[in-house]
């Protein structure tokens, strides 16, 4: 395994419910670098991007609350995440809410590197200022990596689009807006909603995934929403859907991507501690990175 660069992101500026912001302190409470490290991996903690103070904090346009914040904290993510990727390491960077995602696929992109995306969520994350509901731009991350949007986000630290779509893949989809449905359609990404975790099982889905994300690509980049979960197996997070990944299955699918030895980058966000019990949520996510690192039983 290559060595390890932790990024923390402090950043609630794409949704509405504060705590996502302490999403990294919680992740780290629960022992990320120590378990990693006993694991024999080479570990280091680069600390926090910096992120502007919640009292400056204002909405310009309802449709991109706190545009301004989430381009300064996505642009300053993004210069870390090329450097971590050019040095041959895997970022491995801990949110806040998921438009961090914006500024560390443009970094992977930064760093030249052609890459695929499995995107483990309950939500498709798939909508633009035009469609969305809430405002809240952690609903758009994934169109905007594919150049869909509005261009400070699509054009974030590097040309649109960043990832294209026959190499992105979508897994443990539930909760979809209508106008948002309509934009993956046309998009042509591929789709593994929960229905069909269910019917194919998430061995077989997650081969698809590895297969569609990997092949001609230089890697795979994992960003893992806690979301995806069943809320049972992680309550700490800001828009919960009943009917989600369990425990083992998510075991499973990490386990399967450390398999494949495609990774290149890992997201992983909307922790809220605020909402958690006794840290569940963030312990949860140490357990799924020590499985896609490579633990095992024995
Ligand atoms: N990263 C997330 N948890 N995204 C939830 C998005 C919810 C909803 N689709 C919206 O756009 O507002
Ligand atoms: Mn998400
Ligand atoms: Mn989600």
């Amino acid at each position: 395994m290559k060595p390890i660069r932790i990024i923390g992101v402090p950043s609630d500026y794409g949704q509405g419910r504060r705590g996502v912001d302490m999403g990294p302190s919680a992740i780290r409470y629960a022992g990320l670098r120590e378990k990693l490290r006993d694991m024999g991996l080479d570990v280091t903690d680069l600390g926090d991007v910096p992120v502007p103070t919640p009292e400056t904090r204002h909405i310009d346009n309802e449709k991109l609350k706190y545009l301004d914040e989430v381009i300064a904290v996505c642009t300053a993510l993004c210069e870390r995440v090329r450097d971590v990727v050019a040095a041959g390491q895997i970022p491995l960077v801990l949110g806040g809410d998921h438009s961090v995602a914006i500024g560390s696929l443009a970094g992977v992109a930064a760093a030249g590197k052609r890459f695929g995306v499995i995107w483990f969520d309950a939500h498709g994350d798939m909508n633009t200022d035009e469609t969305t509901p809430s405002g809240n731009i952690h609903g758009m991350p994934l169109a905007a990596s594919l150049g869909l949007g509005h261009p400070s986000l699509t054009e974030l630290g590097g040309p649109a689009p960043k990832v294209k779509a026959q190499h992105v893949v979508l897994v443990g989809a539930r909760s979809v807006d209508a106008d948002e449905a309509r934009l993956i359609r046309q998009s042509g990404i591929t789709v593994f909603t929960m229905a069909e975790i269910d019917r194919l099982g998430m061995g077989t889905v997650m081969e698809q995934a590895i297969r569609i994300a990997g092949d001609g690509t230089d890697g795979i980049h994992l960003s893992l929403d806690l979301d995806a979960l069943d809320p049972m197996f992680a309550p700490g997070v800001g828009t919960p859907v009943n009917g989600g990944v369990t425990y083992r299955e998510g075991h499973l699918a990490m386990e399967l991507l450390a398999d494949s030895g495609r990774l290149l980058s890992v997201d992983v966000v909307e922790v809220n501690p605020i909402l958690d019990h006794r840290n569940q949520t963030g312990r949860m996510a140490v357990e799924l990175v020590e499985s896609l690192l490579g633990k095992r039983v024995m």
